[in-house]
């Protein structure tokens, strides 16, 4: 009957091992058209994930069997919730293609987009794709009318081809967020959470951080004012988004260069890595020792025979952006990225193993239990062992800093936390906004034809840039980033960027760390290692505030490490910035005044 637990449990086994079949050949299907993106193989992904949401349909209905709600058992329970949240597969079959099919042009839009008609080329037709030719130029270039053509260009060639196929994909998502008993899509995204007022809590955390990034920006601003005299600054306040090193702005590692506190004492990995004929594999090994030091586990040997770790030189289109496989069989896991031999793609190889680590600690929980205990938590491990490899400290030991420089050097301490600022606290405001995008685009407050105006308007309220160029509707800006037409939600990012430094704190306490955060290296220390795998260990079977306390003791995340981290850069910063306008005007969106 209804409420037979161990006939339930029966079942749940029987889901478990047909869950295991059939993801499988989800993902599978799924990885040959990311790796090799046809109308064949991209037919091929219809077929599979139509087959897997007729599986999850079949299981929800299968849950309404028994009534699990009322269950003591909060294991058996949480599974229950989990099976019977299956997302857009609780649409029909025709509306599910719909969705489908949307997602995938604009998934293909994105990674086959090439920009032509570079400044000083002799052949206009010659094309250039985001990775790694665009990026590089946005890392590189001090050309103001260079950066423009590649920033102008690639939104043309992505954001500007997508609003339908967007406005489709949204009509559709509310409908399933709906039907599963949602008000939106958002509410069903930040459901994840499981945390009362999800949305009062992200703009606390940001309002905490917000004057830390005004004096980023601020000396940002100064230096780079000095460094394109002549050209136009909104006297706003705002930066124009071309000039900070990234396509999108979010990580503003590149202009190092020019905002190190001591010039005379460069981080150049970049350049000793690539001295020492750094291959990618070599990269994925320094990571993975790093990993199995700490006492977690070592990739699987499968691992890297069937990831897709370089860009293919045979012209085939792939998706690019980095990716972490779990193929929820307890033996395939895969990455996929385009690397290149550059510091941020050390940092990223961190990233990409974070998520792989957690597939590998979590593999025996049930497969609706295979995921991080909040997305941020997945998205943040990778990033807390990055913390500790990208000291000067670490860096020496594995010979990436030059032989003259000594690691302890306060000048060469203070460089090295602008550059982790570069990254960790320019990245906060995008990481936060583009959710809050998405969430009102959900919930309809922004309609299609002001999709962009209201994209400019979070842009520049809370990230201080502008575009720089005139920006029309006919624009979608926001589809210029990877994870708006890949549908992949984002304040993920945002809570990764926060709990990483809490997860740093108690692990260097862990590690026997004494002195400055920011100098900590956990290397070797399997007491550290052991705190990390036992959270990674639960996947989603606990709330995620359990999760949390088994490694820092607390069950809120705060702002207050990433702060302290920080401090001593802060003060820097105050001096630095003293005689400048701290922060930017409001005024925004279309009637935006283009220098
Ligand atoms: O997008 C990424 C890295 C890719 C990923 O590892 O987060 C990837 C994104 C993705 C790709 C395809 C489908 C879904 C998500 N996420 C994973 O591979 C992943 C995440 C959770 C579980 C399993 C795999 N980073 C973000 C933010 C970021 C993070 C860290 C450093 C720099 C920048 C960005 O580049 O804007
Ligand atoms: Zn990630």
């Amino acid at each position: 009957d209804r409420n037979n637990i161990t006939a339930a449990k029966i079942w749940l086994e029987e889901y478990n091992t047909e869950a295991e079949k059939v993801r499988p050949e989800a993902q599978e299907a799924s990885w040959t058209w990311n790796t090799n993106i046809t109308d064949y193989n991209n037919r091929l992904k219809l077929e599979a994930e139509k087959k897997k949401s007729e599986f999850d349909k079949r299981s929800y209905n299968q849950t309404l069997n028994w009534d699990w709600k009322n269950f003591t058992e909060i294991n058996a329970k949480r599974q229950f919730y989990k099976i019977a949240d299956i997302g857009e597969s609780v649409l029909p079959t025709d509306k599910f293609q719909q969705i489908t099919k949307a997602k995938s042009n604009m998934q293909s839009v994105y990674s086959k987009a090439r920009v032509c008609n570079k400044p000083g080329d002799q052949d206009p037709s010659k094309c250039y794709p985001l990775n790694p030719t665009l990026e590089n130029i946005m890392a590189k270039s001090t050309d103001w009318k260079e950066l423009a053509w590649a920033w102008e260009g690639w939104r043309n060639e992505t954001g500007r081809k997508m609003p339908d196929d967007y406005e489709k994909f949204v009509e559709l998502a509310n409908e399933a967020a709906g039907m599963n008993g949602y008000t939106d899509n958002g509410d069903y995204w930040r459901s994840w959470y499981e945390t009362e007022n999800f949305e009062k809590q992200m703009e606390e955390l940001f309002i905490g951080l917000k004057d830390l990034y005004k004096l980023l920006h601020a000396y940002a601003r100064k230096k780079l004012k000095e460094r394109f005299v002549g050209h136009p600054f909104p006297d706003s306040g705002q930066i124009p988004a071309h000039l900070l090193g990234n396509m999108w702005a979010q990580s503003w590692g590149n202009l190092f260069t020019l905002l190190a506190p001591y010039p005379g004492k460069p981080l150049d990995v970049t350049e000793m890595m690539r001295e020492q004929n750094y291959t990618t594999r070599k990269m994925f090994d320094l990571s993975e020792k790093f990993f199995t030091d700490l006492g977690l586990d070592p990739m699987p040997p499968k691992f890297y025979n069937d990831s897709m770790l370089d860009k293919p030189e045979d012209g085939r289109d792939v998706v690019c952006h980095a990716s972490a496989w779990d193929f929820y069989n307890r033996k395939d896991f895969r990455i996929k990225q385009c690397t290149q031999v550059t510091m941020d793609w050390l940092i990223t190889t961190h990233h990409e193993m974070g998520h792989v680590q957690y597939f590998l600690q979590y593999k025996d929980q049930p497969v609706v239990f295979r995921r991080g205990a909040n997305p941020g938590f997945h998205e943040a491990i990778g990033d807390v062992l990055a913390l500790s490899v990208s000291t000067p400290k670490h860096l020496k030991k594995i010979n990436l800093l030059r032989p003259n420089q000594n690691p302890d050097d306060e000048e060469l301490q203070l460089n090295f936390l602008m550059n982790q600022a570069l990254k960790k606290i320019a990245f906060i405001p995008f990481g936060y906004l583009i959710d809050q995008w998405r969430w009102k685009v959900f919930k309809g407050e922004t309609k299609k034809d002001e999709y962009n105006e209201d994209w400019w308007n979070l842009r520049c309220k809370h990230q201080g840039v502008s575009p720089p160029v005139q920006r029309f509707n006919t624009d979608f800006d926001a589809g210029s980033k990877f994870h708006v037409p890949n549908n992949t939600p984002y304040i993920r990012y945002f809570v990764s960027y926060v709990i990483q430094f809490q997860f740093h704190k108690a692990l260097c306490k862990e590690a026997g760390h004494n002195g400055p955060l920011h100098k900590c290296d956990i290397d070797q220390s399997t007491e550290a290692g052991n705190k990390l795998a036992a959270m990674m260990k639960l996947g989603s079977s606990k709330e995620w505030p359990d999760a949390m306390e088994a490694i820092t003791g607390q069950r809120k995340m705060n702002v207050s490490d990433l702060i302290e981290y920080f401090a001593p850069l802060e003060d820097w910063l105050k001096k630095e910035v003293k005689n400048e306008t701290l922060g930017w005007d409001d005024q925004c969106g279309r009637n935006f005044t283009i220098p």
